[in-house]
């Protein structure tokens, strides 16, 4: 058992678990006795980076929450200087077809199913959270980070054309003007300039604090009917999912020729390069 695992699973005890389940190695799930909130844990060594299998889990692992009954989810990881890497970039250099269609698919699944998910969601960002891990964080009701890390949606400086569906996923969270400059920027923003401009909620100053603050955020909707908060919230956000929920098969194609293309797989080789040259130093 990794030692992280192991050190969450400690934590589980004391927290009195009424349930947990490992749906597998890649996420982990924990839901709290007292106040019913799920901790969804991504645990994938050594940067959450998202390939297929890390993808369909963080799906399965929602699913399995909203089966069970919890009150609301926390995303968070068991790394703790990086939240997410986003997309795993190995999946999108020169990639078989098959695998690339089923990866895609499961891309948009997994964000649908975040997004639009019926129980409120936050994210305790307790690393750094670039690209889909921003976009990943965005798609939660809340978010909670910690000082000293990075976040944002950085995609055109690897050459990749942010769809439009990220650009309003980005929209619910951010003002346009806003988000027009730092999509065409790239731009990442530290735990303090997030704050500025409301990428993020609060800062926390360790995990734990911002996993309580998740809980306190989630504990406001004690009051609410939860099929009427959960109907309102799909009505709110039905408008910026629209093209995913309407033609998931239009933007998967309009996907894979972009991916498949030599501009982009050009641009991804020279950043491949790079990030793997930096640990080469
Ligand atoms: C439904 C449709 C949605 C469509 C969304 C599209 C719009 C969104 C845009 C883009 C999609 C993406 O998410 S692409 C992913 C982009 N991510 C990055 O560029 C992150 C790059 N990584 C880093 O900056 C750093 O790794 C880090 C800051 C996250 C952590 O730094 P640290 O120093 O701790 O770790 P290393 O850099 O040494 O990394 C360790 C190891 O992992 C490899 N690595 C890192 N990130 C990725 C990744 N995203 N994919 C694959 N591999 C990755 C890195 O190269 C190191 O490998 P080696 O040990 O072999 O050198």
């Amino acid at each position: 058992m990794l030692r992280s695992q192991t050190k969450l699973f400690a934590l589980g005890k004391r927290q009195l678990c009424r349930s947990m389940s490992k749906s597998c190695d890649l996420t982990l799930v924990e839901v709290d006795d007292k106040t019913g909130i799920a901790t969804l844990t991504m645990n994938k060594p050594p940067v959450n980076s998202c390939n297929l299998e890390m993808m369909r889990a963080l799906k399965d692992s929602m699913k399995q929450i909203e089966g069970n009954k919890s009150r609301g989810i926390i995303l968070t990881s068991s790394n703790n200087k990086v939240f997410s890497s986003g997309l795993d970039l190995n999946e999108l250099r020169n990639p078989e077809q098959e695998r690339l269609v089923a990866f895609w698919k499961e891309l948009q699944e997994m964000w649908l199913t975040l997004y639009l998910s019926n129980l409120p969601t936050a994210a305790a960002i307790n690393g750094h959270a670039l690209a889909v891990g921003c976009v990943m964080a965005s798609a939660c009701e809340y978010r909670v980070m910690l000082p000293g890390f990075t976040i944002g949606i950085h995609a055109t400086k690897f050459g990749y054309v942010v769809p439009p569906f990220i650009v309003n996923s980005y929209l619910s969270v951010l003002p346009r003007p806003v988000v027009e400059r730092a999509l065409l920027q790239g731009k990442i923003f530290s735990t303090d300039e997030a704050q500025q401009i409301n990428l993020i909620d609060e800062v926390a100053n360790s995990k734990e604090e911002a996993l309580s603050k998740c809980a306190s955020f989630i504990g406001s909707f004690a009051e609410a009917n939860p099929v009427a908060r959960a109907l309102t919230k799909r009505q709110l956000r039905a408008e910026f999912a629209r093209t995913l929920l309407d033609e998931p098969e239009a933007e998967l194609k309009e996907s894979l020729e972009y991916i498949t293309s030599p501009l982009f797989q050009d641009s991804l080789d020279a950043y491949l390069a790079k990030l793997k040259s930096k640990n080469k130093k």
